[in-house]
């Protein structure tokens, strides 16, 4: 089902795990950074708005999507975090360069999350214009954040 036809903002919060003692790690790519800010802004909000501390929540910036594998894993390596969120926006160019940059941080991230056992999200849009970006990043189509912040608090459950 597409962003289109549910909203990334909307979702069930029947059985939330208490999150209160829990603590996060946002990483955040600062390629595309006006969307990525407000996909980090949302995820952080809505952490907040399901119990999290503000003081349990550490954001941190790599240089681009690419890289949040490597700053999912400087982060998950930590026995104090408990989950982590990374956030992207890769945006279609004239080559392939987006396939494998998605590719490889769906793969990475995967691995991270396998090896240390924690909950790593995969909070990237990969729209083919920035306006599909902007639709999902707090637009018409919700936030790919607050989704995303959802899913690790959902994750936690386990
Ligand atoms: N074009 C986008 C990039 N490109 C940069 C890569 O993520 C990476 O930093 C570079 O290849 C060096 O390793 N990154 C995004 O997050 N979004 C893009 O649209
Ligand atoms: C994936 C991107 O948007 C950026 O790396 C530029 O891509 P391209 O060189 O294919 O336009």
């Amino acid at each position: 089902m597409s962003s289109a036809h549910k909203n990334l903002s909307i979702f069930s919060t029947e059985n939330l795990p208490d999150i209160s003692n829990k603590k996060f790690a946002i990483v955040v790519a600062e390629w595309n950074e006006e969307i990525t800010n407000a996909l980090a802004d949302g995820a952080y909000k809505t952490l907040i708005t399901y119990g999290a501390k503000t003081e349990n929540i550490v954001r941190v910036s790599v240089p681009g999507s690419y890289e949040l594998s490597f700053g999912a894993q400087k982060m998950a390596q930590k026995p104090e975090i408990d989950a982590v969120i990374c956030i992207g926006c890769v945006i279609q160019g004239e080559t392939k360069h987006n396939d494998y940059i998605n590719n490889a941080v769906a793969q990475g991230l995967t691995a991270v999350s396998l090896k240390y056992d924690k909950p790593v999200i995969f909070g990237v849009l990969t729209p083919n214009t920035e306006q599909q970006a902007l639709d999902r990043a707090g637009g018409i189509h919700g936030n790919k954040g607050d989704e995303a912040a959802i899913t690790a608090v959902k994750m936690l459950a386990f």
